[in-house]
């Protein structure tokens, strides 16, 4: 896919100065992109064909899997991944600049539920019994707190959308955890990694592997032994409920190999004649 001829429009959590809206710009540049308010939403924009692609985030170091993406991804969606983009994630307690000078009297704090997560010690030791209200972006939180400058409320987001909805950062930087990256990925109808500049080296692939019906042991120990004995390397594999009962998984798995490969093709149909049922979602690069 080149995306030099035309200008692709790409729904996003919004609304804008979401992490998710940082991670497009830095990809798709500011022109073409569409907020949604929710992931489910941004998955449906591009099934319906309204746009060309999504990006949403799948997955953070400190908390795992965004459950929404995955949920609607992998159960059910036929779309693929044609990029994905980690970024670094810093975040800050914001508050209405009317709130300035009483920002120790904060009632309730507004956030994603992953940026809650990533500042849980934090909150836990400082707003201990301050309710925290989950809401479906940053940048959603921090448009409330700027709409309801009556409301002893706080936000926590990026500087970003401090700036955006013209917020006081009454504290910075109040992540647990200093290593906080964020994948993101780039959603599309059509299979094929797209070619922006700056990507890595390598392309991955993404696996959805289920197991077979028969539930035979060691199993999962051959599908390792598929990419083990060709060193196929695997950035990834996250179990996942089936949703059909207790006991039921399927694989999320992450092969750094583009799957034209040979050695790839092998270890699909090697796959394949386990009785695993594989969908793949597509080579692609990082940026
Ligand atoms: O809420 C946002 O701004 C998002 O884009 C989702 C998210 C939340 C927390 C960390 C990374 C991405």
């Amino acid at each position: 896919m080149s995306e030099t001829q035309y200008k692709p429009t790409v729904a996003y959590l919004g609304p804008e100065a979401s992490f998710t809206h940082i991670a497009a710009t830095t990809l798709f540049g500011s022109a073409g992109l569409v907020p949604q308010p929710t992931i489910p939403d941004c998955i449906e924009a591009v099934e319906e064909g309204k746009v060309a692609y999504a990006i949403v985030p799948l997955e953070n170091a400190l908390e795992g899997s965004v459950p929404m993406t995955i949920d609607y991804l992998f159960h059910g969606s036929e779309l693929f991944i044609n990029a994905e983009i980690s970024m670094a994630i810093e975040q800050h307690l914001m508050v209405n600049k009317k709130m300035k000078e009483k920002s120790g009297q904060i009632e309730s704090i507004h956030s994603h539920p992953v940026a809650l997560a990533q500042c849980h010690k934090y909150l836990q030791y400082h707003y201990r019994r301050t309710p925290l209200m989950q809401t479906t972006s940053t940048a959603a939180a921090a448009k409330h707190v700027s709409e309801n400058p009556e409301l002893s409320i706080a936000a926590i987001g990026n500087r970003l959308a401090a700036e955006k909805y013209n917020l006081h950062i009454a504290e910075e930087n109040i992540h647990d955890f200093h290593f906080n990256h964020t994948r993101f990925v780039v959603l599309s109808l059509r299979k094929g990694h797209l070619d922006l500049p700056n990507h890595s080296e390598r392309a991955k692939t993404t696996l959805m592997v289920k197991l077979p019906e028969d539930d035979r042991s060691g199993v999962l120990h051959q599908i390792l032994s598929v990419f083990a004995w060709r060193k196929l390397n695997l950035s990834k594999i996250e179990s996942r409920p089936m949703k059909t009962g207790l006991g039921n998984y399927f694989f999320i798995i992450d092969v750094m190999e583009n799957e034209e490969q040979p050695m790839m093709k092998g270890a699909l149909e090697e796959l394949a004649a386990l009785n695993c049922s594989v969908r793949s979602f597509g080579s692609y690069y990082t940026y």
